[in-house]
């Protein structure tokens, strides 16, 4: 018998953060984070310069973002993590009214993600699940002169993010309306997150288990995430082939 999913924790806004963005610690069990990471299957990941990539049920065409499909997302993706974001009504407003696209993002120690914006192509929804090891997610401002995000942070000279947020494995984080349109998000590519502390962690009253972090240190560990969306343009991949209708 599968054990009794844990009763989905209510969303917990960061104190410092755009309302926008709020992080779950505990959304999946540990057993369900294992049988989740082993399967992945193997054959599907897209290797790129500085980590993997897998895109579930396909990637989206080059030029138009769109979503060409015949299939839906792999069970392994869709349970127990649809219902659970279902009974958060994290998708309850945007055009499908759930998820229908997956990336899954594979790094190791020392790999990151440039800061970017998930841009158009998708409802302004994302909604991160992460496996394995913790990360540091940076927020940056845009810095583009329009808005309340284009402020930036300059330490001696050095341009720093605005927000840093600590995704313990297991977690959930949301991330919607100005902090999906008006900021960056991006990943370092170090080993060590250092200056994990109260001080420099917008989430650190709201993790799940702070004391793993006491020496101020996140030594990082190959850390998987599932990125899940709603794409908005769609196409039913048979009929564009031809082979049905
Ligand atoms: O791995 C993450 O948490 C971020 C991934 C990401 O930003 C993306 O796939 O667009
Ligand atoms: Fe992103």
């Amino acid at each position: 018998m599968p054990s009794p999913p844990p009763t989905p924790s209510t969303p917990l806004p960061l104190p410092t953060l755009p309302k926008t963005i709020t992080y779950h610690p505990t959304f999946l069990t540990p057993t369900e984070q294992s049988t989740l990471l082993s399967s992945l299957p193997q054959t599907h990941w897209i290797p790129l310069s500085n980590r993997r990539l897998q895109a579930w049920p396909s990637p989206l065409t080059p030029t138009t973002s769109t979503l060409l499909t015949t299939t839906r997302l792999p069970p392994f993706l869709t349970d127990p993590i649809l219902p659970r974001l279902a009974q958060l009504g994290i998708f309850r407003n945007t055009a499908h009214g759930a998820p229908n696209h997956v990336l899954v993002n594979e790094y190791a120690p020392g790999q990151g993600i440039m800061p970017h914006e998930d841009g158009p192509a998708y409802a302004g929804v994302v909604a991160t699940v992460s496996l394995g090891g913790a990360v540091v997610l940076e927020i940056w401002g845009k810095g583009d002169g329009e808005g309340s995000a284009d402020e930036t942070s300059i330490v001696e000279g050095e341009r720093k993010p605005l927000y840093r947020i600590l995704q313990e494995p297991g977690s959930l984080l949301v991330t919607t309306g100005e902090a999906y349109t008006d900021y960056l998000h991006g990943i370092a590519a170090v080993e060590v997150d250092e200056d994990v502390n109260e001080a420099s962690i917008a989430n650190w009253h709201v993790l799940g288990d702070r004391g793993a972090y006491a020496g101020g240190r996140n030594v990082r560990g190959t850390r998987t995430s599932l990125t899940y969306r709603d794409v908005l343009r769609v196409r039913d991949g048979r009929r564009i082939l031809g082979l049905r209708g």
